[in-house]
């Protein structure tokens, strides 16, 4: 059998080139090309890159007019079947290109390995033994290298290496070299992203009763026939990990490989170290801070079968393996498991087809399930398991909720309740340490005329511009646009130009001032973007280097300090004033996990919540631990307005420089949507056209609107056909028009 054609995808994300171009193969490709090789092909009058994703011995058309591939770019398979079977059905449930799903499942950045020049004897030990003989008597450096070589064989050292291990420089191996004494040979290198980290090998616990019963229904689905999903909800603290860590040694054991996702904030060295301390080198890690090259070799170690467990964020679910038998999703409830670009996928359901496609079983845990997979498991589509205690029985935390209204009618201003000042004080003087949580990062940190009310916002999105009290700059978090803080109101002149609202910068003033002898740190986006500062912080205050933790989203989850006491959430609110109909969701959820930082020493904890709207369920059943009810409420709620779970959403975004050429065709393409439901009597909701809440981005002006039904099937299907129709009578020109299925954000 000879392939002779090949289907190649071309890199090339437009519409009109979204379909598998044939080539014919060169005879001297032949032998060598693969499904999922790289390849550069001719296009029209340009070359360009592209995917294999089908061998041919025959082809349909008049083979006389296809185009020959030029040349094969990588000698290496970047996907199999299974996964190009995955890249596939995402494109498909996602409305996008296969072109990019397939550039997010293979590694990004070059396909290099790098290589070092390694030094080696050019002779048997006996031979260059009777060579150092003869070398003169001041030639001791030379001496000494060759010796070091012949006691060390077995390491592997460029002529840099080598001349540090005998105190000397590289021109000494140089002459060994003229001498023809020693050889270079070119050999692989690993970048090991986490070769700076120690780690002591761990022995398992024994396992608690609720543990073994977890991990008793993990072996239980993996033995049945088909793939399945196991939801194993626990409190903070249970030792879900510890469960992880023995399903994934019986996978090993089996032969089999394992996945597990973390979010990319709980990525720290703690929560590899507790994977390597375990499994050691059968632990690759994949996540975007790292270099393309370390990327790239921790992939290949996959690939390989030298790792066989990836611990890594989202796009590790794309994992070379070809042998997979579990994936692990950690707060599988965490939005950031939805890709915020093109494609816009969901991990966890990627991660149930995959599962689908091999035989593996899936693993969500958390504390408080996302509601779609609580439903799911009412359903029973997944099963459950719970962990009901903390190891040692150690008792959640007490929440108290503090009305902050109440606080400003007896006249206190601070943002500091007098509860929370109290227990703040309490600790500093009992040297125990302290949480204090922000929701967003200088979320209303606004500049505001007392005046005349003038906002200052950015002139490219429509968004207030941010404060930043170190550098006494405005900044846009979107586009990263500038200014400085203006003297006068450039309105109407008056001076009373002042920043209001709660950032992590005037929390953190604020307990200077209060709290003098408190040591602070203060963890947000603005402090931790310089590589390895995040890290540095947690370790100070893990180190008892400060007394006070003060963070943003980023300090709410993952970490385990025996020694904190207090948590204290400044303001609830920002989450239930956002407009999502997963704010309630999003702030049990955030609660619950802020609240889970403490009391995990032996210590008691404590938790202070300061909110302005205290009668809110989500603040309320968060304060009783008690995630039935809220999820009995909630999924009411849903019920009620039609939300998912029990609909589909597809959100569509247009965006263009003009408002007029983004409203036209807004509502062109609304037209079209709203005369085909109505012709084709189709049970789905079209809301909007309307200008989207983030009404300007990055210089483009966006409209939006939303498609809402129980059959997602035919919503794609409505929707491809009536962007097809939209095409065909009126010039898009530079419109984007982005689709997103199954959104999170909807802004
Ligand atoms: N069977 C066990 N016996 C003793 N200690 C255990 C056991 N299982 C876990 N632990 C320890 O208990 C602590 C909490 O466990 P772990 O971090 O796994 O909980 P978790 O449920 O993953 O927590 P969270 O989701 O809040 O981060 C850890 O320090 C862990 O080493
Ligand atoms: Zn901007
Ligand atoms: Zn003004």
């Amino acid at each position: 059998m000879e392939f002779r054609y090949a289907e190649v995808i071309v890199d090339l994300p437009i519409n009109e080139v979204d379909k598998p171009f044939t080539y014919l193969i060169p005879d001297q490709l032949r032998e060598e090309i693969e499904i999922g090789y790289q390849v550069k092909v001719p296009f029209g009058h340009r070359q360009l890159s592209g995917y294999v994703i089908e061998l041919k011995e025959e082809v349909e058309s008049d083979s006389t007019k296809l185009k020959e591939i030029i040349k094969l770019k990588s000698s290496l398979q970047l996907f199999d079947r299974e996964l190009l079977r995955l890249a596939k059905w995402i494109a498909d449930y996602y409305q996008t290109y296969l072109i990019t799903v397939l550039k997010s499942v293979i590694p990004s950045g070059d396909i290099t390995q790098k290589t070092e020049r390694i030094v080696r004897l050019n002779y048997s030990v006996p031979e260059i033994k009777q060579e150092l003989a003869k070398l003169s008597k001041r030639a001791y450096k030379q001496r000494e290298v060759l010796e070091y070589l012949i006691e060390n064989q077995d390491q592997d050292l460029t002529s840099t290496a080598l001349a540090e291990k005998v105190n000397t420089t590289s021109g000494t191996v140089r002459r060994l070299y003229e001498k023809d004494l020693i050889r270079y040979e070119e050999m692989e290198v690993r970048r090991d992203p986490v070769a700076d980290i120690d780690f002591e090998p761990t022995t398992p616990f024994s396992l608690t009763t609720e543990q073994q019963k977890a991990l008793n229904q993990i072996e239980n689905l993996r033995e049945a026939p088909e793939s399945g999903t196991l939801l194993l909800k626990g409190v903070t603290g249970s030792g879900k990990t510890e469960v992880y860590l023995q399903a994934i040694a019986q996978v090993i054991d089996d032969g089999q490989d394992a996945i597990v996702l973390v979010p990319e904030i709980s990525l720290t060295p703690q929560t590899v170290k507790r994977f390597k301390s375990r499994f050691g080198d059968q632990i690759a890690i994949y996540h975007s801070h790292l270099s393309n090259g370390e990327r790239y070799d921790e992939w290949l170690r996959m690939k390989r079968g030298e790792a066989k467990v990836v611990v890594g964020a989202r796009s590790a679910i794309f994992a070379p393996f070809s042998n997979l038998g579990l994936i692990i999703i950690d707060e599988e409830h965490e939005t950031s498991y939805k890709q915020g670009d093109h494609p816009k996928y969901q991990a966890r359901k990627v991660a149930n087809k995959r599962a689908e496609l091999t035989g593996a079983v899936t693993v969500l845990g958390t504390a408080t399930p996302a509601l779609e997979s609580y439903y799911q498991v009412q359903q029973g589509n997944y099963q459950s398991v719970s962990l009901e205690n903390r190891i040692d029985n150690r008792p959640l935390p007490p929440v108290e909720v503090i009305d902050m209204r109440e606080e400003l009618e007896a006249g206190h201003r601070s943002i500091f309740s007098r509860r929370l000042t109290a227990a703040i004080e309490d600790r500093l003087a009992k040297n125990e340490q302290i949480i204090l949580f922000l929701n967003r990062r200088g979320f209303s940190t606004f500049v505001l005329c007392r005046e005349c009310g003038f906002v200052l916002e950015c002139p490219n999105c429509d968004v207030s511009l941010t404060y930043h009290a170190d550098k006494t700059l405005l900044r846009c978090h979107y586009c990263d646009y500038q200014r400085k803080v203006p003297d006068i109101c450039p309105e109407c002149e008056s001076r009373y130009i002042k920043y209001f609202g709660a950032g992590t910068q005037k929390v953190e003033q604020a307990i200077i001032e209060e709290f003098p002898t408190a040591r602070v740190l203060r963890m947000d986006v603005d402090t931790t973007t310089r590589k390895g500062a995040h890290q540095r912080m947690l370790d100070r205050f893990r180190n008892n280097e400060a007394d006070i933790l003060l963070g943003t989203q980023m300090i709410a989850k993952g970490h385990d300090f025996p020694n904190i006491t207090l948590v204290g959430v400044i303001t609830a609110d920002t989450a239930l004033n956002f407009p999502d109909f997963r704010a309630a969701e999003h702030t049990f959820q955030l609660l619950t996990q802020v609240a889970g930082r403490t009391g995990r020493g032996d210590i008691v904890g404590e938790v202070v919540v300061q909110t302005y709207d205290p009668d809110h369920y989500s603040i309320q059943l968060a304060k009783e631990h008690d995630y039935e009810t809220f999820y009995q409420q909630e999924i009411e709620a849903r019920k009620e307005l039609d939300y998912p779970p029990f609909t589909h959403l597809i959100n569509l975004i247009i965006k263009h420089e003009k408002e007029v050429k983004v409203s036209k065709v807004a509502n062109q393409l609304g037209g079209i949507l709203n005369q085909q439901i109505r012709d084709r009597e189709l049970n789905v909701e079209l809301l909007g056209p309307i200008p989207a809440p983030l009404a300007k981005l990055r210089g483009k002006y966006r409209w939006q609107m939303i498609l809402k039904g129980r059959d997602l099937d035919m919503m794609r299907k409505l929707n491809s056909y009536s962007l097809e129709a939209l095409k065909k009578t009126v010039n898009l020109e530079s419109t984007v028009i982005s689709v997103d299925v199954d959104p999170i954000k909807m802004l």
